[in-house]
């Protein structure tokens, strides 16, 4: 009562009609009284909860309704439920609702069916017409059936006592309860009707049970299936995360939160306004108007609906503000409340979910991102430990192996480097047995510096030395210490040691050491590099600072062992220096073994391996490796069983020279110089004591730039190590002898020999310069710009000097020259007779250069020989097994070889010219 009092217009609201109905009644309403308009809402919500429509539905009877409820709009059906205001209130615990109502049934005597007969009609008055049926027909049935007790004992209140609100309102509560139980039962009895018609039907229909597990089988949904398909979900708990974020910021941003719902405004005014259960109403946006009600009647009646929970609010859309006020005003007119008790109506801008996340999401992007790329700037760390520093930058990245089931390198899979090998074995036998040294007070080296080429095998070196101590293996390379932010260095540094001390015995593999390890400047000429110099320092500490007895051993890879800084190399550090070179011919033939041992090839090994192996000087071990996989993949493309001896030379020729560029088609000028130019140079290789002899040569352009491309055989056997003036001179007159073919044989010369040029004059340089082969500069060592910073800025020596290594120079360069002319002047038909042959055929290959001029006259040195014949007694040697090398196919190469290095062999690529028009010598 305290709220009806709170609330005049509750009171002021309450239905005309139903206090004139108990004014009306003489004999039960002595009192007229107004009854709460609470009680009247409750009394109505009764035909909504039943009957949505508000008629009765003959054709929504049977299994479409809801047997209990009725049905109610999609979306509403919170609003029919039992604990909403528009339901009949919770039933007891464990009791059906129609217990309560249809307890202690007796039948009526004629006074109470007259009593209740006025009271009915009281009660009908001002209800629709569909309610009064259903009313009329409660009657009927309690009248059949019997009354229950408590509206007995209402109606005799009512009798004895006169009519109060309170009896009014149980009188609506219980005459339309036993109206609606009425029409449930009707429904009820009409559905159980239905439901024992139709399962008749089925059963007279159904399959049988075979054919039905037929049908499941048939599914595409077996339970199996789902499970598995299930199972390949993989739960991340990140992507978890994420999709529940990204799920519950859709969800808000397509539903309303919980404590809202939302209503049209037909149910606002039949629900709530009508019954005067709204205390506010507040406009957001203009477009959206929230109902809040008035909790206190809401929660006393429905303690268990929404809308008497704190803050929950119905809500409804609105075109325009205006139309809204309109309405509002027209409905509480309709209902004459008076302007001081009308309805406050409130207007409220608020910001959208979408607004809100709009207005964040750059500013949540950008700490996202920041915090991702910190992430992951300090990922991979090879264990734990050590100071992170900010977001974990300075986390070391090594990657840490397990010797037990990362490491499957053994020193079996090294091959061709057996002194290396040797040298490292001992680092095993320290990890492995350390006692064995402790004991004599030897101090066990702290690490080792692998030196060489890239791709000779350093860090399979060093993999195999893990591999066989059985220790884990920190793998990191130089560069990755290095980073944008100061200290950062020092700091990986710190954490690698950190983490190796407590794996001990273990290896740290550091590649590329150069990229910290180079000399630290003295003059800091050109700005110094204080974060590299202070990762460096921290090297340096960390390796003084293991005690001998921490079995911890530092490798470390490079290819530039000249720029390190000393510092690093000295004992106690870098014990070892261990220098890889490229492989020898044997060492050639080993790696082959090692690499082969995975590929399905018949051809006889030990041919296989020398011949290929010959065909390869200055590979490395991965260039071997790769020649070996392009020959499978070549044999693959062909279909072939096996890979044959065609695929390697293939393979090899591919690594040196490119694809072959068939689509660059050389103009008839064109191909007759580059013809005439190789001829040149394979007539001096052929004719030369100490020059090359010709093994391939083909005019077909390749990919890497080159018009026309030669292979020959290193006359020293490719393993070369030292070189004399007489193989230098013959050597410098066949790569001339491109050019000189040319002026021979043309009105003009061509670009292409520019390569040419530069190999001999690199090689005259050195001879002059660095060999002692020029008496007029004597026995001195000038270093040039690659060798020393100094000469980079100024030359070792005077310009007077300078201007006799020039000459020098000169000399020797014009000296190849004229041999190199002498010869092929006299060999002139021959070089016509080679180029012609080229120009029909293309491929030349060492044989047709035996069937056209002879075999050569010197012996080849090394096992070439033996490999590809043709020696000066070809003619009685037998040939070699497998076929000819690269018959009717492009030509081979050997490898680049740094001419005016050391003991530089034969000239091998020959490329495009400076002018573009280029070919090979
Ligand atoms: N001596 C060898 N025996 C067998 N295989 C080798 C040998 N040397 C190199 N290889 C092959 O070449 C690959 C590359 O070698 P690796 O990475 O050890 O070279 P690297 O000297 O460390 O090169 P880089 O100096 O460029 O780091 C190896 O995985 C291996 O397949």
């Amino acid at each position: 009562m305290a709220s009806l009092l709170r609330r005049p217009q509750n009171i002021a609201s309450s239905s005309r009609q139903l206090i004139e109905a108990a004014a009306l009644s003489r004999t039960l309403a002595r009192r007229p009284a107004s009854i709460p308009r609470p009680l009247y809402a409750y009394a109505r919500s009764r035909q909504y909860a039943t009957r949505p429509g508000g008629e009765p539905n003959e054709a929504n009877s049977g299994k479409k309704l809801d047997q209990s409820t009725g049905s109610a709009a999609k979306g509403m059906e919170h609003l029919y439920s039992q604990s909403s205001p528009m339901s009949s209130g919770p039933p007891g615990p464990g009791k059906k609702p129609e217990d309560d109502l249809l307890a202690g049934r007796t039948k009526l005597t004629p006074q109470e069916e007259k009593a209740l007969d006025d009271v009915f009609n009281l009660v009908k008055k001002g209800m629709p017409a569909s309610m009064a049926e259903d009313i009329d027909k409660a009657l009927v049935r309690i009248k059949k059936e019997g009354m229950p007790k408590e509206l007995r004992d209402t109606v005799k209140e009512c009798a004895d006592e006169g009519m109060s609100p309170a009896r009014a309102a149980k009188l609506w509560r219980l005459t339309t309860q036993m109206a609606r139980h009425t029409v449930e039962s009707e429904m009820k009895d009409k559905a159980k009707a239905a439901e024992s018609e139709s399962t008749k039907q089925q059963t007279s229909e159904s399959p049988a049970p075979d054919a039905k597990d037929g049908g499941k089988k048939k599914g595409s949904s077996k339970p199996e299936d789902m499970f598995s398909s299930v199972k390949e979900i993989k739960f991340d708990l990140s992507n978890i995360l994420v999709s529940a974020f990204v799920a519950y910021l859709l969800y808000r941003l397509v539903m309303p939160t919980d404590n809202s719902r939302e209503i049209t405004w037909q149910e606002f005014r039949n629900t709530f306004f009508d019954k005067g259960l709204v205390e506010k109403l507040i406009v957001v946006n203009g477009n959206r108007v929230r109902v809040y009600l008035h909790r206190e009647s809401v929660a006393s009646m429905y303690p268990e609906s929404p809308a008497a929970q704190a803050g929950f609010y119905y809500y409804f859309s609105i075109g325009s503000v205006e139309a809204f006020e309109r309405r509002v005003d027209a409905a509480q007119n309709e209902l004459e409340i008076p302007s001081s008790e009308r309805i406050p109506v409130s207007y409220h801008e608020e910001g959208s979910w979408l607004n809100t996340f709009f207005a964040f999401g750059p500013t949540l992007l950008f700490i996202g991102a920041i915090f991702y790329l910190s992430k992951r700037a300090s990922g991979g760390a090879g264990g734990g430990g050590g100071a992170g520093g900010i977001f974990g930058m300075g986390k070391s990245r090594a990657k840490k192996f397990n010797h037990e089931t990362d490491i499957k390198v053994k020193f079996a899979d090294v091959a061709g480097m057996d002194e290396a090998k040797a040298e490292i074995m001992e680092f095993v036998s320290f990890l492995k047995n350390p006692g064995m040294y402790q004991k004599l007070g030897a101090k066990i080296p702290r690490g080792a510096i692998l030196s060489g080429p890239p791709g000779t095998g350093k860090t399979l070196l060093a993999k195999a030395t893990a591999g066989e101590s059985g220790v884990p293996f920190f793998s990191v390379s130089g560069s990755e210490f290095v980073e944008m932010f100061v200290g950062v260095g020092p700091s990986r540094v710190r954490d690698l040691f950190a983490n190796a001390r407590k794996n001990t015995p273990c290896i740290i593999f550091i590649d590329e050491i150069d990229a910290i390890g180079k000399a630290r400047s003295k003059n800091g000429f050109g700005g110094g590099n204080d974060e590299r110099e202070s990762t460096l320092n921290q090297i340096l500490t960390e390796m003084d600072g293991f005690n001998t007895a921490e079995q911890v051993v530092v490798l470390a890879g490079t290819n530039r062992a000249d720029v390190l800084d000393k510092a690093l190399m000295r004992p106690g550090r870098f014990d070892r220096h261990i220098n890889i070179d490229p492989p020898t011919m044997e060492g050639r033939k080993h790696i082959f073994a090692v690499h082969l041992k995975n590929i399905v090839t018949h051809e006889d090994l030990d041919y296989l391996k020398g011949r290929i192996a010959s065909l390869t000087p200055g590979f490395s071990g991965a260039d071997i490796a790769n020649v070996v996989n392009e020959a499978a993949l070549v044999a693959a493309r062909e279909h072939c069983e096996s890979v044959k001896m065609i695929h390697f030379e293939r393979a090899i020729e591919r690594v040196i020279g490119g694809l072959e560029k068939k689509s660059l088609v050389l103009t008839p000028e064109e191909k007759k110089t580059v013809a005439y130019h190789e001829a040149g140079h394979a007539i001096c290789g052929w004719y030369f004591k100490y020059a090359d002899p010709l093994l391939k040569v083909s005019i077909i352009p390749r990919g890497s730039g080159a018009l026309g491309y030669a292979q020959y055989l290193p006359g020293g056997g490719g393993d070369m190590v030292l070189m004399n003036e007489l193989q230098m001179m013959d050597r410098m007159a066949m790569t001339l002898g491109g050019r000189v073919s040319e002026e021979l044989h043309f009105e003009t010369v061509t670009s292409g020999a520019s390569d040419d040029f530069n190999k001999v004059t690199r090689t005259a340089t050195a001879m002059v310069t660095k060999w002692g082969m020029s008496a007029k500069i004597g026995y001195i060592y000038y270093p040039d710009s690659s060798e020393s910073q100094d000469a980079q800025l100024q030359k070792p020596f005077s310009e007077a000097t300078a201007q006799s290594i020039d000459s020098e120079v000169k000399r020797i360069v014009d000296e190849a020259h004229l041999q190199c002319k002498q010869l092929l002047t006299e060999k002139k038909k021959e070089v016509g007779i080679v180029a012609e042959e080229l120009l029909a055929k293309e491929v030349l290959t060492r044989d047709d250069l035996i069937r056209l001029l002879g075999p050569r006259q010197w012996e080849d040195r090394g096992e070439f020989s033996k490999y590809f014949g043709g020696g000066p007694n070809a003619g009685d040697e037998k040939k070699p097994a497998g076929p000819d090398v690269g018959v009717g196919e492009g030509g081979g190469g050997l490898p680049p070889t740094p001419l005016g290095g050391e003991g530089a062999p034969a000239p091998t690529m020959y490329r495009r010219g400076d002018g573009g028009i280029g070919f090979r010598a």
